[in-house]
């Protein structure tokens, strides 16, 4: 190292200081890196490496270099790979004291603290997540291998959750878990005690989507939990753990009240948790230590619980595919796409936030649902509002950025524009809003009114800044003429050397009489003279040569150096000017920060709202009615995805079928399990999921695809849908169920809305089966009050259980058998059916001919020998019992709807006998030996039978 150059000195201390980094260094006009940074860049990057100077042990340096104006394009490529990079430049002080210019780290960049508008999502937030907690590790010796926890029986208790038996090998007894997204200034906490890991971190992971996660050191232990993280490809890292627990506490606590200047932490519910205050306080560090500057927009810390909202696990999430499908992991045909029509990006990550947190007071879902209401029907203020919701840009990132120091003039355009929409938001509401149709939107309008600090902000941009500034801040050209004196000043001059250049070029002409002469200019050579090479003899004698070209030469004279020097400097100090007024301006704004990430959760209010009027005409959604009760009563349900599919399979022609709107009647008393049965590819699943995400959407505040919803309540959702099995966890696909069944079985009350598709088919026909039966008998009976449940199954023999549990209902999904075809009715309608048509359904997916005849042959058997017995009550022949009640169930007894879609079916489907003879008679006509005449007496004779 000795021989090192000053720079390579500079280049290790910077590696020293961040050693998990890849280290990018400044060097003119590129970033180098050397060594084995060097070799990782080149490889990640597909760029050449090469070799520079000599390390200490004699050997070449290998290094890789970016220009430094490709930053943007090279740097997200790294950090989407899970890199943290350092970037050093030069520092504020440039000359060390032999000269030599100084750098040093000015930020790091990792995933979860990236804020370049090249690395995240305008529409999504970039969360960083700090994990603590102490578990026990009771699957070898039985001892705690946490971390010691002097403050254990201090903290708010959340809902006591019963762990699963497998879960307890990892049970973690409590965690602090916290985000934060330094693009916006989000920071939230919580501290749960006595959960299973998974279930609690792996439902918080799924809303947040953090794309970093820095954790106790204790808890890398915990193999199942960093498998999961590690399969949501979310970075990794363990904070730092110098001191004892509680000194480590101390100083997070610290930390947290100078971010807030708080004395205590007391006001924000972190009092006592201690867990929650040193994932929070981890966060707020790890920020501070990449961003390398102050964080004022992150002046609030929001301490939440589980219980503030509806849960949704990950697995009710992913089931029910309201941020992403199952398909393919995207947002198209999630919930999410459908609901969201926002303009803004604000809006858009407010909508998400709303969507995994559905709300659980009546009066507030209430309010959401009163503003959509009004919003719905006032159509010209809609139309208004969104005209200038679209004009408005991201303020929270806008802001963000000026605080970073990473904004250009033309975001404090946007600004400006963005807050000129605010007192016309505010007046629009104000006009329209007439008496008291929405507390919400007069709150919205009333809060809107009060800032008034926006007002010397959009001055100040408007009197300073360019309409049009150019994009980087360093081009100049940004400030408006008559705005600083100096800077006029400097550009008259600027301008006057114009004038001198261009008669310096005239009078050039006229003396050396060569009439091609050109005074030009370029950054690498400044102001030059360019002879072509036929008039090179003309040249006089006090022309000093700068440059030989192709074609000619170009030259300088003492005279138009002294003006080039002139011309320069102005223009360096007119650089100088309006960067410090920019300087300036951003830091006005910043200022405001607080005030403006308020203004934005406003307008981020409005727009959801808005969108979630406009989504429920577009799709002829209805308001529901939500109350404290028990009821779920929708009348013409839709599932809001597949209904949207197939509407978009019909524009597109492809062969879709219209969407069956559905009935639900559920309670606590009589009404309370739902037992689904019907033939695969029926719609069961359809059904339950519909039922769920109207909950949710009623809860959530926007309207539902029915034509009638009261919705009483649901604190959360649990699903058990689907089979796929958890290999990071070491689960089996049959695992995962029963996995996924106890803790249903364990944390689900009355106040829960539980969906059980096919419970017990990963196992033997018998051991599924008990289990099955089990598990209704358990749910039925666990609450006083029972839990509102759908069961769908292939175990008909469950459906005679609705004579011996008072609260269970059967119902399924009618079909009707046309000959050898199978009508998919997609109506749910009361009473059990007994037949599965799996083998129709495997026709229909392409099974060889020669399977599905074995199939029927061998499900003939199976049926003679009756495989599993019926159950005892009703007795008598199992095959006829089940074809009366088939027959029964499609023919009598369905509800009025049913009826209309039955009759519809059979009209369109079950062969009209004269049609049959008439098409037996056709088939049998040998056409090619008939005469002409033969052929027209026999249609006459043809029509005359159709039309009798
Ligand atoms: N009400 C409906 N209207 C129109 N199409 C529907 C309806 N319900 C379901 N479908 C269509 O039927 C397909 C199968 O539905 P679903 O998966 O719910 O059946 P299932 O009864 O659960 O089948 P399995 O028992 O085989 O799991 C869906 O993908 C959807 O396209």
């Amino acid at each position: 190292m000795d021989q090192a150059t000053p720079a390579m000195r500079q280049y290790y201390d910077a590696k020293k200081e961040c050693p998990d980094a890849l280290v990018f260094f400044r060097m003119g006009d590129f970033y180098e890196s050397f060594g084995d940074d060097a070799k990782i860049i080149s490889k990640e990057l597909e760029i050449t490496l090469t070799n520079r100077g000599k390390s200490s042990d004699g050997q070449k340096m290998p290094l890789a270099g970016i220009p430094y104006h490709a930053i943007d394009t090279y740097l997200p490529r790294l950090i989407k790979k899970g890199y943290k990079v350092a970037i050093c430049e030069q520092l504020e002080n440039p000359k060390e004291a032999k000269g030599v210019v100084k750098r040093g780290i000015v930020r790091v960049v990792t995933p979860g603290t990236a804020i370049d508008t090249s690395i995240i999502t305008d529409a999504a937030n970039n969360y960083l997540m700090a994990l603590s907690g102490s578990f026990k590790d009771k699957s070898s010796d039985g001892t705690e291998s946490g971390t010691e926890t002097e403050n254990e029986k201090s903290g708010k208790k959340e809902k006591k959750e019963k762990s699963s038996p497998k879960m307890e090998a990892i049970a973690v007894e409590t965690f602090g878990i916290s985000f934060l997204d330094i693009s916006t200034g989000e920071f939230v906490t919580a501290q749960f005690e006595d959960v299973a890991p998974y279930e609690k971190v792996m439902s918080e992971v799924a809303k947040f989507r953090p794309s970093e996660c820095i954790l106790q050191p204790n808890l890398l232990k915990n193999s199942a939990l960093v498998g999961r993280l590690f399969d949501n490809k979310i970075k990794m890292d363990a904070f730092a753990m110098n001191k004892t627990f509680t000194a480590e506490v101390k100083l997070a606590e610290e930390e947290l009240n100078v971010q807030f200047k708080t004395s205590t932490l007391d006001g924000m519910g972190l009092h006592g948790n201690d867990y929650a205050v040193l994932a929070a306080g981890k966060a707020l560090h790890y920020a501070h230590e990449t961003q390398m500057r102050d964080l004022e927009h992150i002046h609030f810390i929001r301490t939440y619980s589980t219980s503030d909202s509806m849960i949704l696990d990950s697995m009710a999430l992913r089931n029910l595919e309201i941020i992403k499908n199952v398909r393919d992991e995207e947002t198209n045909y999630a919930l999410i796409k459908i609901l969201d029509k926002t303009k803004t990006s604000m809006g858009s990550r407010l909508l998400r936030n709303w969507l995994l947190r559905p709300l659980l007071l009546p009066q507030s879902i209430q309010n959401r649902l009163l503003a959509v209401e009004f919003l719905k029907e006032n159509n010209l203020l809609r139309f208004d509002l969104r005209k200038c919701l679209s004009e408005i840009s991201d303020m929270e990132r806008l802001v963000s950025r000026m605080i970073y120091g990473n904004s250009n003039a033309r975001d404090l355009i946007s600004m400006r524009n963005s807050l000129l929409k605010i007192p016309e938001i505010a007046h629009l509401l104000d006009t329209n809003l007439l008496g008291n149709e929405s507390a919400l939107m007069a709150e919205i309008r009333d809060r809107l009114v009060d800032y008034d600090f926006y007002e010397e902000l959009i001055e100040l941009v408007t009197n300073a800044i360019d309409d049009e500034p150019p994009l980087t801040v360093r081009e100049g050209k940004m400030i408006k003429a008559g705005y600083n004196a100096e800077l006029d000043e400097l550009r008259d001059a600027a301008g006057d050397s114009k004038d001198w250049i261009a008669k310096f070029q005239a009078d050039e002409r006229e003396r050396t009489g060569i009439k091609s002469l050109k005074v030009g200019y370029n950054k690498v050579f400044g102001y030059f003279i360019e002879i072509t090479n036929s008039n090179k003899d003309a040249v006089p004698e006090n022309y000093i040569r700068k440059q030989t070209m192709a074609n000619g030469e170009r030259y300088f004279t003492p005279e138009l150096k002294e003006r080039e020097n002139l011309i320069l400097s102005a223009d360096d100090r007119s650089i100088a000017i309006e960067y410090e007024i920019f300087r300036e301006i951003t830091n006005r704004v910043a200022e405001h920060a607080r005030d403006i990430q308020q203004i934005a959760q406003l307008v981020a209010q409005t727009d959801v709202l808005c969108s979630f009027a406009e989504v429920a005409l577009d799709n002829n959604y209805v308001c529901p009615e939500v109350d404290d009760g028990f009821e779920i009563l929708i009348r013409d349900g839709r599932h809001p995805i597949v209904e949207i599919a197939a509407n978009d399979a019909k524009t597109v022609k492809m062969s879709k079928e219209t969407f069956v709107p559905n009935d639900t009647e559920m309670d606590c008393t009589e009404n309370q399990f739902l037992l689904i049965t019907g033939p695969n590819m029926a719609g069961k699943s359809t059904y339950m999921r519909q039922v769920a995400m109207i909950v949710i959407m009623a809860q959530v505040g926007s309207f539902v695809p029915a034509s009638y919803a009261k919705i009483g309540i649901v604190d959360r959702i649990f699903t058990r849908i689907g089979a796929y099995d958890d290999l990071a966890a070491g689960q089996s696909t049959f695992m995962v169920e029963m996995v996924e069944l106890s803790n249903i079985l364990n944390n689900s009350d009355e106040r829960s809305l539980i969906l059980l598709d096919e419970i017990g088919r990963g196992t033997s026909t018998y051991d599924g089966y008990s289990i099955a039966k089990a598990v209704v008998e358990f749910i039925h009976n666990k609450d006083k009050k029972g839990i509102r449940t759908l069961f769908a199954t292939h175990y008909h023999q469950l459906t005679a259980l609705e004579n011996k549990l008072k609260r269970l209902k059967n119902f399924h999904i009618a079909v009707l058998e046309t000959g050898k075809d199978l009508v998919f009715l997609r109506k749910i309608i009361p009473g059990a059916t007994d037949k599965s048509y799996g083998i129709h359904v495997a026709k229909l997916a392409g099974v060889p001919d020669k399977v599905i005849e074995r199939s029927s042959e061998i499900l003939r058997d199976l049926e003679n020998e009756s495989m599993i017995e019926a159950e005892s009550e009703g007795g008598g022949d199992g095959k006829k019992k089940r074809s009366a009640r088939y027959t029964q169930l499609l023919l009598v007894d369905p509800s009025a709807d049913s009826e209309r879609v039955v009759e519809k079916i059979v009209e369109k489907y079950v062969p009209d006998p004269k049609t049959e003879e008439v098409k037996c008679e056709l088939s049998a006509l040998d056409v090619d030996h008939m005469t002409p005449v033969e052929a027209l007496l026999k249609l006459g004779e043809i029509k005359k039978k159709l039309l009798e």
